[in-house]
């Protein structure tokens, strides 16, 4: 598991493009027959994915090392996304059918995960964000009909879209974890413009369904001290809770979001006027 540092916004400021590139971007989550993951210490969360093709991946007993426990989700619990085909996860026993854009939420305590695609040439690909839990809250499968939507920006803007809530608390109880799936409409490029920060939560943006020329430009920094990444196909950003967190692609794009911090209130934003930004 790799990890990554807190990092300091006066420090960020400092960096140059690798440098920036270092600290918040994730490259590559994606491989086949592999569990791949990224343990920030901003807010401990992690980020990661797996890929099972002809065989199915397992989380590794041995993964409790890492998190000084005797096993990976003795005191966390998980939130899966599969944006990849057909695939399932065995937790402890019971098998979920996650088709495409399906979610999971994986409750504290849980203890044999293994994921699995139903059809090796249209392999499953589970992103999944990892927190910290205090309580079990029971592990479900989530629907993108179950996940509250909520429609907005417009076209003249190049921002219409609509945020797909799979793990907020209207839909399931968690004890940190919030999760969800970001579809812009065609011909919109911008999300989250107007932009915002919130001091009281830490936040992932995983950029995802890109054409392999395609980036998507994800703009970062205190709103006073703005950067940009060059972001390509499933890859993930991390955004500290100085952060602002928006981004404009040269082609279609979806994105998952997933935040971890003091509060579950999703409207809890810090917004950053235009006329703030520079
Ligand atoms: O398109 C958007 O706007 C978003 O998806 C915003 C994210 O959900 C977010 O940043 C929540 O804090
Ligand atoms: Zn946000």
């Amino acid at each position: 598991m790799e990890i990554r540092q807190a990092i300091h916004s006066e420090h960020a400021k400092t960096l140059d493009t690798q440098g920036l590139r270092d600290q918040f971007l994730i490259e590559e989550l994606f491989v086949d027959n592999q569990l791949k993951l990224v343990h920030s210490h901003i807010d401990r969360i992690i980020i990661g994915g797996a890929q099972p093709v002809e065989e199915p991946v397992t989380v590794p007993a041995a993964l409790g090392k890492q998190t000084g426990t005797d096993f990976f989700l003795e005191r966390r619990e998980l939130g899966t996304i599969n944006i990849g085909g057909p695939g399932s996860v065995v937790v402890d026993g019971t098998r979920h059918d996650i088709d495409t854009h399906e979610g999971l939420y994986i409750g504290k305590g849980s203890r044999d995960i293994q994921f699995e695609s139903q059809n090796p040439d249209k392999p499953a690909a589970f992103y999944m964000a990892c927190a910290p839990a205090h309580q079990a809250h029971p592990t479900r499968k989530v629907t993108l009909e179950d996940a509250s939507p909520q429609t907005l920006g417009d076209t003249a803007n190049s921002n219409r879209r609509t945020i797909y809530k799979y793990l907020v608390p209207d839909v399931l109880p968690t004890c940190q974890l919030l999760m969800g799936m970001t579809r812009l409409e065609e011909g919109s490029l911008w999300n989250t413009m107007p932009c915002h920060t919130h001091e009281r939560r830490m936040e992932a943006y995983f950029y995802f369904d890109m054409a392999d020329d395609s980036l998507v430009f994800h703009m970062m920094g205190e709103p006073q001290e703005t950067r940009h990444l060059v972001v390509r196909n499933r890859q993930a950003v991390l955004s500290p809770s100085w952060s602002l967190h928006s981004g404009v692609g040269t082609g279609s794009y979806t994105f998952i979001w997933a935040m971890v911090g003091e509060n579950q209130t999703f409207p809890d934003m810090d917004h950053v006027a235009m006329s703030d930004l520079r």
